[in-house]
């Protein structure tokens, strides 16, 4: 082949994929999930939600990996699986069913969030607590935020719960921030303070519920460090998370909370320790994600109880 031809056949290869490329950027810039949501994208997702019920919850729950159990508490329920709203994400990960659940515990109104999405499944981080907003659209005034996470303080144990007192945004630290772009005040204000996000006085009731349950000897007040994941930490990066001031870490939450305060929300987070994350350099343990799930399904009893009593008294 002469010089002359090899140029002309790397160049029209160049041509297709720059045209291929073009076309597929067109077909991206039609999918909203790709492009980012308006205020109009919002309100048009939680209407499409709301033609599936006549209810109008005010409580909204999100459930974290192995922690879908809690829709068993749920009477009456009415699912809305994700795939049927336009627009919205797909669940990924073993834990997370992926659908809207809107029913009553002990008579009141709720809506459950059954499978979150989390900046390691490869979603952007708008994209990531999107859904807050969509809730908040349906008329969500108080978030219950639940997790799976490791332990880093070395008192607590395994099946541990611990109510959110604070927490480190770690991706928002390093300018992975969920309200970093272009800011529609219709959502909420450009600029807003995190501290004090978690409801005190729902933290107390939480917590003394669970204790008049027989719970206290499990219940731990602490705070949550968000990595982005899909690993877990090292036993040297859990050190540093330690040093840090963090008493559990996880792989998400906490843009969700961002989001709600974003909106106004009431915020209530919780976190069941379903490891404890070893800080011992060379130690050859490795947690899996298996035995995330299978605490959060040994605890689920213990969590539905104090859930029912909790959501009652809100
Ligand atoms: O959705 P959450 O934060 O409960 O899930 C945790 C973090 C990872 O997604 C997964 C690890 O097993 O559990
Ligand atoms: N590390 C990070 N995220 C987690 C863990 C952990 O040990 N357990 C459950 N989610």
């Amino acid at each position: 082949m002469t010089r002359s031809s090899l140029d002309w056949k790397f160049r029209s290869s160049e041509n297709l994929r720059f045209e291929e490329r073009k076309q597929r950027m067109a077909a991206i810039n039609t999918d909203l999930s790709v492009i980012g949501y308006t205020y109009e994208d919002i309100q048009n997702m939680a209407q499409s939600i709301l033609k599936n019920t006549e209810l109008r919850p005010k409580i909204g729950i999100i459930c974290g990996t192995g922690l879908g159990g809690i829709a068993d508490i749920v009477e009456n329920p009415i699912t809305v699986s994700y795939d049927t709203i336009k627009g919205f994400p797909v669940s990924t990960v073993k834990g997370h069913s992926g659908k809207f659940v809107f029913g009553t515990i002990k008579g009141k109104e709720v809506l459950l969030m059954m499978g979150r999405f989390h900046y390691y499944e490869g979603y952007p981080m708008w994209k990531v607590a999107m859904p807050v907003r969509v809730m908040k659209a349906m008329g969500i005034e108080v978030l219950l935020l639940t997790n799976a996470a490791g332990g880093l303080n070395q008192d607590y144990k395994t099946g541990d719960i611990m109510i959110l007192k604070d927490h480190i945004d770690l991706p928002g630290l390093t300018g992975e921030c969920v309200l970093i772009g272009k800011n529609d005040e219709r959502f909420g204000p450009r600029f807003v303070a995190t501290n004090g996000a978690y409801d005190v006085e729902l933290g107390k009731k939480f917590l003394q519920i669970a204790t008049e349950l027989g719970h206290g000897s499990i219940m731990r007040e602490g705070i949550y460090i968000m990595i982005g994941g899909p690993t877990f930490s090292s036993a040297a990066e859990a050190r540093v998370l330690r040093m840090f001031g963090a008493d559990a870490v996880g792989m998400s939450t906490v843009p969700e909370s961002v989001v709600g305060r974003h909106s106004s929300m009431k915020i209530f987070g919780v976190s069941l320790i379903t490891d404890m994350v070893d800080l011992d350099v060379g130690s050859q343990f490795q947690v899996t994600h298996e035995d995330v799930l299978r605490t959060a399904n040994e605890r689920a009893l213990i969590l539905q109880d104090i859930f029912v009593k909790f959501v009652q008294q809100i």
